[in-house]
């Protein structure tokens, strides 16, 4: 029961106010709107997208999703959210949810990188609460096997199309070595490097992310066009450099339907485009909060009156 249309009377400029807060934010971070993008994800998985990720430790919340292990040390782009919030609220006081704002955060920093754009549907409402062990268990992990993450998705009403088309969103960003580097050098304990890594990209990861190292060396998710919303990602499946297991499994799991998806995708970027918009839609219609549940948070990092 989300709509287009939700804040049309009472926050008309809400999209553009977003947009422009992330394009001044990207002057001087080219990776805060991949940032912002995994916020989203991160959010819906944890019981809907109820702006529960934002929510920092401290009074009622005694177990954050901030200090939930695929958090930790890992998202980022709180103070870009807090700056967005700022700049709606000096326009619209008390009108637009923190969820909301995630949305809509994720559709002009895919657009605004030259990804598709699409119509959020907006009229969440925020969660009172957070829930850590959810995070921990909800979210897909990087060692997962594919089986596992099509079920963390399909747990949230998600199919296979919308995992292929959503990893897309490894497009842009950056990923830490920590998160691919049992990849690098003895895989499975097999004393060998991941037999499905390009030779090239493999000596190239090597390099930046040293056996001893302390694993929070930054890499580029698309070598390619690290910056750019495009469809790279996929034709990088298809030459062997994904980076993370998890992205490499879509393409190098024996049988996989997801196989001919990375297929398509790799060789029509419209067809990704037009599937990553409405697979964020999807996302983004995991179990809101409406009507009159839970609250327009006046700061995105505390529940009203703690
Ligand atoms: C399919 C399962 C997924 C797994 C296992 C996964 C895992 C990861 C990991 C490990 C990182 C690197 C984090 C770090 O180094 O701190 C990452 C980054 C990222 N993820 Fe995912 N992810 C998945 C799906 C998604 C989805 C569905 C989206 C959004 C629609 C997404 C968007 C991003 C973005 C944009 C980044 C880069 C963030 C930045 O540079 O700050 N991921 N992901
Ligand atoms: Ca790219």
């Amino acid at each position: 029961q989300l709509t287009s249309s939700f804040y049309s009377n009472t926050c008309p400029n809400v999209s553009s106010i977003v947009r422009s807060v992330i394009q001044q934010a990207l002057q001087s971070d080219p990776r805060i709107g991949a940032s912002l993008t995994r916020l989203h994800f991160h959010d819906c998985f944890v019981n809907g997208c109820d702006g529960s990720v934002l929510l920092d430790q401290g009074g009622n919340i005694t177990l954050s999703e901030k200090n939930a292990v695929p958090n930790n040390n890992s998202a980022r782009g709180f103070d870009v959210v807090d700056r967005i919030k700022a700049s709606v609220e000096s326009s619209c006081p008390g009108v637009v949810s923190c969820a909301d704002i995630l949305a809509l955060a994720a559709e002009a920093s895919v657009s605004l990188a030259g990804g598709p754009s699409w119509s959020v549907l907006l009229g969440r409402r925020d969660g009172l609460i957070a829930n850590q062990s959810g995070a921990n268990n909800s979210i897909p992990s990087p060692f997962d096997s594919l089986a596992n993450i099509t079920a963390k998705f399909a747990a949230v009403g998600l199919n296979t199309n919308d995992v292929v088309a959503l990893s897309g969103a490894h497009t842009f960003g950056r990923a830490q070595c920590r998160f691919f580097s049992s990849r690098l050098f003895n895989f499975s304990g097999t004393g060998r490097p991941d037999p499905t890594l390009n030779a090239t990209y493999l000596a190239t990861l090597q390099q930046n992310c040293p056996q001893n190292g302390s694993g929070t060396n930054l890499n580029n998710l698309d070598p390619s066009s690290p910056n750019t919303f495009d469809n790279n990602y996929f034709a990088n499946l298809v030459t062997n450099r994904g980076l993370l297991q998890s992205d490499q499994e879509l393409f190098s799991t024996n049988g996989s339907s997801t196989i001919s998806i990375v297929n398509s995708f790799a060789g029509n970027q419209n067809a990704f485009f037009v599937a990553f918009a409405q697979s964020m839609i999807n996302m983004g219609n995991i179990s809101p909060l409406t009507g009159t549940q839970g609250e327009i948070r006046s700061d995105c990092k505390k529940v009203n009156g703690s």
